[in-house]
């Protein structure tokens, strides 16, 4: 007999080039999803980080907060970001996400997309304090939204959509940050907030330049 339940329950990997990209599309929160999102909403102390975009400082549109052990330091988007101290909730989480992913990680950075205003542009997690090829687990809260990967470098074909739902886990790992960009196109219609929680780990600066094993 089938198991209807089966592909909810292992990392489904996505068909791209090199990259090493796949989803878990219903991941063990240890709650409802619906009451995390709004715990993680109302205790995140949400910092609207400004940036500048063609020498205007502007604000990015969306919220954002930083976590991680002590010495997880990291420059994002030209913003030096010390992390808070890790929340039970949090650290909770990190261990779930370890356990299904099989990777380490000491450090998560949660955005908050309020509303259809609210996105990400194109960019790739290829920081030096990433190393050449990080893992990078991507948890989503709330509302559907479209996350679109398209090659490094490419005029050609169209970007790849990948829809994400509340309580979806995206991993990325290998070659993906080295090839690929991923962004969070804004929307033209209004929608509900989303939390995205991405885990990663910050190399210490000995260990940055190293080819991965
Ligand atoms: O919100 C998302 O799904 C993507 C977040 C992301 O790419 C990042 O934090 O670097
Ligand atoms: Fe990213």
């Amino acid at each position: 007999m089938t198991d209807l339940f089966a592909p909810a329950d292992r990392f489904e990997p996505l068909a791209l080039d090199r990259a090493d990209v796949s989803l878990l599309r219903r991941f063990d929160l240890g709650l409802p999803d619906t009451e995390l999102l709004a715990e993680l909403v109302a205790d995140t102390p949400w910092r609207a980080e400004r940036i500048v975009v063609f020498g205007r400082e502007v604000a990015q549109p969306r919220l954002s907060c930083w976590y991680g052990d002590a010495d997880a330091h990291y420059a994002y988007s030209g913003l030096q970001l010390a992390p808070l101290a890790w929340t039970a909730r949090l650290a909770d989480l990190r261990r779930r996400v370890e356990a299904a992913t099989g990777e380490a990680y000491n450090s998560v950075l949660l955005n908050y997309y309020r509303d259809h205003r609210d996105g990400m542009g194109y960019h790739s997690d290829d920081e030096p304090e990433l190393g050449p090829a990080p893992a990078i687990a991507s948890l989503s809260l709330g509302e559907r939204r479209v996350f679109s990967m398209k090659p490094k470098g490419a005029t050609g074909p169209a970007p790849v959509k990948i829809p994400l739902d509340s309580g979806s886990l995206l991993l990325m790992r290998g070659p993906t940050q080295r090839h690929w960009l991923h962004g969070l196109a804004k929307l033209a219609r209004p929608c509900g907030p989303r939390l995205n929680l991405t885990f990663r780990r910050i190399l210490r600066p000995s260990a940055r330049n190293r080819a991965p094993a």
